[in-house]
């Protein structure tokens, strides 16, 4: 992700390249290179030290990196807090389709008895379940509470751990790892009679790009902390 990022905003004419910061290079060659914005899609295990030697310098970030819970946003904003000029936005998904899956299935999620989240990814995808997936079950989780929805049936017994997926919220989450996919989220809802299926599909990480571009573009004039591109489309 981190060279479609630089390749994409190298080819943007409004853009410029200043630095690529990878393992073990020195982050402060970003600023020195006076970066304006820092752009991270690495891993969950560093993506935080990124992000506040960032903002404690006053560059902006846009954060495409997966594993950000409810604590690890309020830590961001702690930040924030301090360095009122400066934007992050973390997006689970920069891709504009599976924004909209994301929107559609917030939107469908009081009207069903069940919903299950299945997504797949390449085998080389270091975390499960998925940013995006996580994201969804939140959204669903939240409408369906909004909504004052019952308890999904379920009468299963899980022979097998796991077998039933991980629960996110009471949103059942099955992920698949296989070689030839890259992202792709299915989300299945189900009542008396009929099924609904909204399903988002990745072929190529480009597919991502419109997406950080619009963040990069965005996120100085966003102070604070914003999640997810939606507030950018409106
Ligand atoms: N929000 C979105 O739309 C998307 C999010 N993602 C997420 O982005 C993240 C990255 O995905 P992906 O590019 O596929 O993963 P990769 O493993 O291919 O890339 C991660 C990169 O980060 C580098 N890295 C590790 N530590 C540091 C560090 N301290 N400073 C700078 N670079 C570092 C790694 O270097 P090395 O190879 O030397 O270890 C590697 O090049 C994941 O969390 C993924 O889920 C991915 C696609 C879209
Ligand atoms: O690792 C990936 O590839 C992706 N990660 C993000 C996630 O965890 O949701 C976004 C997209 O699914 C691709």
């Amino acid at each position: 992700m981190g060279l479609e990022v630089c390749k994409a905003v190298d080819a943007a004419d409004d853009l410029e390249l200043v630095a690529m910061i990878d393992q073990g290079d020195w982050l402060n060659g970003a600023a020195d290179a006076g970066a304006q914005v820092l752009v991270d899609f690495t891993t969950p295990d560093v993506v935080m030290d990124n992000l506040q030697w960032a903002v404690d310098q006053g560059i902006s970030v846009v954060v495409g990196t997966s594993g950000f819970s409810e604590q690890r946003l309020e830590r961001v904003r702690g930040w924030l807090a301090h360095k009122p000029g400066v934007g992050v936005l973390i997006a689970p998904n920069f891709g504009l389709g599976a924004v909209l899956m994301m929107q559609f299935a917030a939107r469908a999620a009081r009207y069903f008895e069940s919903v299950e989240i299945i997504e797949q990814h390449h085998p080389r995808k270091l975390d499960a379940p998925s940013g995006t997936a996580a994201h969804t079950a939140r959204l669903i989780a939240a409408a369906r509470a909004e909504a004052g929805c019952e308890p999904m049936p379920d009468a299963t017994k899980e022979e097998q751990a796991g077998a039933r997926g991980a629960d996110v919220e009471g949103v059942r989450v099955h992920s698949v790892r296989a070689s030839g996919l890259v992202a792709h989220q299915e989300v299945l809802f189900g009542s008396a009679g009929e099924t609904l299926t909204i399903r988002h599909d990745s072929l190529d990480r480009v597919s991502f790009m419109p997406g950080v571009l619009l963040a990069v573009r965005n996120v100085r004039s966003r102070p604070g902390l914003t999640i997810g591109l939606d507030s950018l489309l409106d």
